[in-house]
């Protein structure tokens, strides 16, 4: 019975959801003290979870799927003409272009053979004249000129994300106890990046041989990420066990984790959670998915050092200060240009822990 009961629980494994609609329309003290005990409860014990009453009007997030769809349904060779140099992440992506686990450092055994298809919308360095940013993480958008609606769909997307992703950085101050606005100076410039993800193959293209990934396993890099997917299978968690799960948001849910920026600030009092997608195989073949990330990853020049109010007196502090640009360049050394990031010891332990446990 022993035996089964442990079972039992590695099972009830879920992502909680949280209506964050006291922060959006406005709500009482109560109200929001509420949500606020339920994201910080969210943050420490899975690193994921869903949110309801976000505000995202229905028809932006169609037009953000119409979107998807007309721009991945171009031949391949067009696509390609949007491709952009490793170090401007922005324009279209092919499959196995990108390795995400080598922005952990850990070259797996189907290395390159994250088979996901992207197209990267960023914030450019002209949406802040005032500041000299880097042009290479500020980089331009490129649009494709095929689309006449892709654009406007996409932007209306990213600018509902980026208010739905600095809502809940408001959130997490009242969570962690700090001043309401505490994170607006990092944020108030923040190298914001949407990744639109296309997972899709040929009939039969299977032949049974290899591990077939979507998207390899890894951690977001910055503060927190805006999930908004299909709810089809592929998306899996790794829980504080090292046991994978299938997660698939709720009707109009979207989903939410935290980067690895904010388990550095709180001393992973709250958890960058290790994903993966790895849909799975039927016929040969998967039924198509589509989810687009929002990364709200701070401002480049922003230090992120660990916060004292998630030090316990005498506790010592995991990480070393580290500013975004750093941050953020090895980690996209590693997806994009194939260089391992020898940065992410802690992730990397994480990761080799989990590959000698089961999948729920
Ligand atoms: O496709 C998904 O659900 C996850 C995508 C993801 O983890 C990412 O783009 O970082
Ligand atoms: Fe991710």
């Amino acid at each position: 019975m022993e035996g089964y009961a442990e079972v039992m629980v590695e099972r009830s494994f879920v992502v909680p959801s949280v209506d964050i609609g006291p922060y959006v329309r406005g709500g009482d003290d109560v109200a929001r003290t509420r949500v606020a005990a339920q994201i910080d409860e969210a943050c420490r014990t899975v690193g994921f979870f869903q949110i309801r009453g976000h505000g995202v009007p229905e028809h932006v997030t169609a037009g953000l799927a119409s979107a998807i769809d007309g721009f991945f349904g171009l031949p391949l060779e067009v696509k390609n003409g949007y491709r952009c140099p490793p170090a401007i992440n922005r324009g279209y992506t092919p499959p196995k272009a990108e390795s995400l686990s080598l922005s952990l450092g850990v070259e797996s055994a189907a290395r390159m053979n994250d088979y996901f298809e992207a197209f990267n919308v960023g914030v450019p360095a002209r949406t802040y004249p005032h500041l000299t940013l880097p042009e290479t993480d500020y980089a331009d958008n490129v649009w494709p000129s095929e689309l006449d609606a892709f654009a406007s769909q996409v932007g209306a997307y990213f600018a509902e994300a980026q208010r739905v992703a600095r809502t809940l950085t408001r959130v997490f101050a009242d969570a962690l106890g700090l001043p309401a606005g505490f994170f607006d100076a990092f944020t108030d410039h923040s190298l914001d990046v949407l990744r639109m993800n296309n997972y899709a193959l040929p009939p039969d293209t299977y032949t049974g041989h290899g591990d077939l990934i979507g998207m390899g396993e890894h951690t977001d890099y910055g503060i927190v990420t805006v999930l908004w997917a299909d709810r089809i299978a592929g998306l899996q968690v790794l829980d504080t066990r090292g046991v994978w799960h299938d997660v698939c948001p709720d009707e109009s849910a979207l989903l939410v984790n935290l980067g690895d920026l904010t388990a550095r600030w709180t001393n992973e009092r709250w958890l960058s959670t290790l994903h993966r997608v790895k849909p799975p195989i039927v016929d040969g073949t998967i039924r198509r998915r589509r989810s687009a990330a929002y990364f709200h990853d701070g401002n480049i020049d922003a230090v992120i050092a660990t916060l004292p109010t998630c030090l316990a007196e005498g506790e010592p502090a995991r990480y070393a200060p580290i500013t975004v640009a750093e941050h953020v360049r090895a980690k996209l050394a590693g997806s994009r240009a194939g260089t391992p990031n020898a940065s992410a010891e802690r992730e990397a332990a994480r990761l080799a822990a989990a590959d000698r446990a089961p999948l729920s």
